[in-house]
């Protein structure tokens, strides 16, 4: 029997789907320095959000693409798993998957770093003059 169908009560199922989930996020935690370095900056930038007196709205972006930032690090993780299991030797598909998905990792990044600037620019500005 394959692991899927085997007899399992709706309860264990769903403590599974949170245990593989969570191995998944440690996972990604212990393997991806990127998403280390991520989270360290995601809690600094929080810190500044608390001192600054950041409004709702402000919390909810930063929140918003700090969230994209490290779910989007995780996806890449994936991409790059698979590639690598389903083309281990060099292949031009498997370059481009790569590529592609480390773009969007920096896209995303680029439009959390301008965020950070609209929103703490000004008040950094307001704290020196
Ligand atoms: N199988 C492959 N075939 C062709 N090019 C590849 C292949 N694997 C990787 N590359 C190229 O090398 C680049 C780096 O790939 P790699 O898997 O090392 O990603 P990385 O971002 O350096 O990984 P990590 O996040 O673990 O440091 C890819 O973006 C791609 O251009």
């Amino acid at each position: 029997m394959d692991y899927k169908n085997s007899p399992k009560s709706p309860w264990n199922r769903l403590l599974n789907s949170f245990r593989y989930a969570g191995r998944g996020l440690y996972h990604a935690w212990t393997t991806e320095r990127n998403i280390r370095i991520h989270t360290g900056a995601a809690i600094l930038v929080l810190i500044a959000a608390w001192l600054l007196n950041v409004s709702t709205v402000e919390w909810l972006l930063l929140l918003f693409v700090i969230g994209m930032v490290i779910t989007l690090e995780m996806i890449n993780t994936v991409i790059e798993r698979v590639v690598d299991l389903v083309s281990p030797e060099k292949n031009e598909l498997a370059g481009q998957a790569k590529d592609v998905a480390a773009g969007a990792v920096l896209t995303v990044a680029t439009l959390a770093v301008i965020v950070g600037v609209i929103i703490f620019i000004p008040r950094v500005i307001t704290l020196f003059y």
